[in-house]
């Protein structure tokens, strides 16, 4: 792998350096699969599903960590599949869901989740008219069980009709006691108090990581890029990466260690970590 930036160069060999105490966690959207007009056709890029393996045999563990619901990401990504060739590789595989409010582990292979928060039913009720009022009836909605997400990319505006959406939409979620998570043209309500920093730092305290790295590209994980900073004053090897594309946020561009093009991007640097682990 060439850097053209020595500091980005050095931390990777010092996550290198980590090896077997080495944790990878990746975002599913933008960072596995390249974006699509529609979410249910989001599929993992082709070479993801052998790299989890032969990655999960030169790191202590690996970690799917997404603002989907654990089975979307399971069925998109062939991550069932993924986890029990892992399994039976005896090394450790997860899928953190919704940001982490849902938990998959390779060896239980059942989806553990609380309920879904008190407020958001009566949120569901308000969204027709909040559409509507956005000018933008036919956005797409997306349930999610615990959360519900707002889609503007098909419509004839998508960043007007977001941008018209979003204070409509974080208004009437405060008002239910729920939280906002702004993406890309999405906006998704749901329960306040997870977010994918604290995803990141129960993965290394569960798995007694000395080496993260960890790659997204949306506002949703901000937050583990920040954990990650945070862990690397307390000793720990860390790597944020950020998978550039369209209209991805500048926000975490700025807060990454390291910018690839995508998901391209992100299986070339997969493999190269194999490669100088193996
Ligand atoms: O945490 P992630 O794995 O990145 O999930 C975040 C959201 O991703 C999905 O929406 C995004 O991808 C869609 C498919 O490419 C795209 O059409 C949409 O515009 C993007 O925002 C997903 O549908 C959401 O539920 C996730 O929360």
């Amino acid at each position: 792998m060439d850097f053209t930036d020595p500091s980005a160069s050095a931390l990777y060999e010092a996550v290198v350096r980590s090896g077997g105490d080495l944790v990878v966690g990746l975002d599913f959207d933008g960072t596995l699969a390249p974006i699509v007009e529609d979410p249910t056709r989001a599929h993992v890029h082709p070479e993801v599903p052998d790299l989890l393996v032969a990655l999960s045999e030169v790191v202590r563990g690996v970690a799917v960590v997404t603002g989907r619901p654990v089975r979307q990401a399971l069925a998109l990504g062939d991550l069932d599949q993924v986890g029990s060739r892992i399994n039976d590789l005896h090394r450790s595989f997860l899928v953190l869901g919704q940001y982490g409010n849902e938990r998959w582990t390779a060896v239980d292979r059942r989806v553990v989740s609380p309920r879904p928060p008190a407020g958001l039913a009566g949120f569901l009720r308000e969204v027709p008219s909040l559409v509507r009022r956005a000018g933008a009836p036919d956005a797409y909605v997306e349930p999610k069980g615990l959360a519900v997400a707002l889609h503007t990319r098909r419509l004839d505006d998508p960043a007007g009709s977001f941008a018209r959406l979003l204070p409509l939409v974080t208004d009437a979620a405060a008002r239910h006691g729920l939280a906002v998570e702004p993406g890309r043209l999405v906006v998704e309500v749901r329960a306040p108090g997870m977010h994918k920093g604290l995803s990141v730092r129960r993965l290394a305290e569960e798995w007694s990581a000395k080496g993260f790295l960890f790659a997204g590209d949306d506002l949703g994980d901000v937050e583990a890029f920040t954990e990650l900073r945070a862990m690397r004053t307390e000793g720990v090897a860390t790597m944020a990466v950020c998978s550039h594309g369209g209209d991805g946020p500048e926000e975490l561009e700025e807060l990454a260690d390291l910018v690839v093009d995508g998901p391209d991007g992100v299986v070339e640097l997969l493999r190269a970590l194999v490669h100088d682990l193996s």
